[in-house]
């Protein structure tokens, strides 16, 4: 099965985090962190600065590596690998996602995480992030 690699940002603030909803293909509907596919000569910090701009039109600091996410789906096997950031500019423009919400602690589970997600999610709270 083919790999994809992709970045995704944990994008914090005040003690939650950012959660888009996906805006069109086979996963529309579903949570996810934003981010996408690192390009050949990118890091995967330059992959995710670069993903953000252009999904949210705003500019993040990658602040440290959280986790990786595996995860077969029924194409391709997903490889992501997951960034806490912060915003630098405060500002944002959803470009792709159908909505975007600040969750917490207790709101978390409250939203449908993609399944790749869900050990994303795991590894959040394990680290105390919300
Ligand atoms: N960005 C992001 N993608 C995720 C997450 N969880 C998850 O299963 N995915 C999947 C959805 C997509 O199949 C793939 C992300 O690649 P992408 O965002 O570049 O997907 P895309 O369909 O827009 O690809 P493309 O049009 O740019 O080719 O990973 C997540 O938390 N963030």
């Amino acid at each position: 099965m083919k790999t994809i690699q992709v970045v995704a940002a944990i994008i914090k603030k005040d003690g939650k985090i950012l959660a888009t909803q996906r805006g069109y293909g086979d996963l529309e509907g579903g949570w996810e962190f934003p981010g996408g596919k690192v390009e050949p000569n990118e890091t995967p910090e330059e992959a995710l600065v670069r993903e953000i701009e252009e999904e949210l039109r705003t500019r993040i600091e990658v602040e440290s590596y959280l986790t990786t996410a595996e995860h077969d789906y029924e194409k391709f096997h997903l490889s992501m690998r997951c960034y806490v950031c912060s915003l630098v500019e405060d500002h944002m423009v959803l470009t792709e996602h159908h909505a975007a919400r600040w969750l917490d602690g207790e709101t978390i589970d409250s939203v449908a995480w993609l399944p790749a997600d869900i050990q994303v999610v795991e590894a959040i709270k394990a680290a105390n992030l919300v």
